[in-house]
């Protein structure tokens, strides 16, 4: 599965450009989207999914164009997991599940299958019975993946499924897009680096409605090959002191002191050694280019 995005450009009745002529070609496995609020990959994401027509620009899925005419045969490709998503809070999981089924035109018996499947892949099988309102954020994540996933996707696209939730759930839902990552494609936006540094070996970068950079990871590690400084402070002063004069990536605490990361073109006039570039220095150094 492949998408191919030209010169694809939204501007809101408000006269926001949300996405600014883009370009991006995504393939097979996880492909990541990151970039801080307001970037526009809500924007993108929903135009990807036909929700929303694009001001000017082109998208085709598996050489299918985006138009009127196709949108069907498209959207019979795609899985969605929106970044809000409150499923019907009086239904049970299952219920819910059969509902959202019927909805897609899911045959019955199929869709009973495939909901056992999914609810035993994400570890909610005993929670079947239980009202919606009843779950916890993450396992309502867990119940939108798996209702995204009911049609058997070949492009499944993830808005923010880690945000909100705490460390062991985030790492649980990662692993679950890796594991659903099996022949199909997986647009995964966050603006957390840490998802993406333990899910995926491409990405594109967005700001302001703009691509920064796409394209393999270890490129983007290398475009800060020489920018990033492990600098060492004895005293809380010390560590302001630097934090005021450079652009800081990390800041940890070490016997004695402070470890500070710093991302800067030229070596930080403190006791420093280099550093090796880690996705989020990458992502700093991009950021403020
Ligand atoms: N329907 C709309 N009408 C007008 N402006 C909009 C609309 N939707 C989004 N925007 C604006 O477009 C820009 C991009 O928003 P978008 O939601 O796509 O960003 P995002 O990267 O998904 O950020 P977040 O993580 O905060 O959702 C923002 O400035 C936003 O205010």
């Amino acid at each position: 599965m492949s998408i191919k995005i030209a010169d694809l450009t939204v501007t809101f009745k408000n006269q926001v450009t949300a996405v600014n002529h883009i370009n991006l070609e995504i393939s097979n496995g996880i492909y990541g989207l990151l970039g801080e609020n307001g970037a526009g990959k809500t924007t993108l994401m929903r135009v990807l999914t036909t929700v929303l027509k694009p001001t000017g620009g082109t998208v085709s899925l598996d050489g299918i164009l985006y138009s009127e005419g196709n949108y069907e045969k498209i959207q019979q490709k795609i899985g969605y997991l929106p970044q809000e998503i409150d499923l019907y809070p009086n239904l049970s999981v299952q219920e819910c599940l059969e509902y959202m089924g019927e909805l897609s035109g899911i045959p019955q018996q199929e869709c009973k299958k495939r909901i056992k499947y999914y609810l035993e892949k994400t570890s909610l099988t005993e929670h079947r019975k239980k009202k919606m309102r009843q779950l916890s954020g993450g396992m309502k994540r867990r119940v939108g993946l798996v209702q995204a996933l009911l049609n058997e996707p070949d492009f499944l696209i993830v808005d923010e499924p880690t945000t909100g939730l705490d460390p062991e759930e985030r790492i649980r839902i990662r692993n679950l897009l890796v594991d659903f990552s099996e022949n199909r494609t997986i647009l995964f936006s966050t603006h957390v680096v840490e998802d993406l540094a333990a899910t995926c070996s491409k990405l594109a970068v967005m700001k302001k409605g703009n691509i920064l950079y796409s394209g393999d990871m270890k490129e983007m590690l290398s475009t800060a090959d020489g920018c990033v400084w492990n600098c060492f402070a004895k005293s809380d002063i010390q560590a302001r002191e630097i934090e005021k004069n450079y652009r800081v990536s990390t800041k940890q605490y070490v016997n004695g002191g402070y470890m500070i990361r710093v991302i800067s073109e030229e070596k930080p006039e403190v006791q420093c050694t280099q550093g090796e570039v880690t996705l989020e220095d990458a992502y700093i150094y991009l950021m403020n280019k």
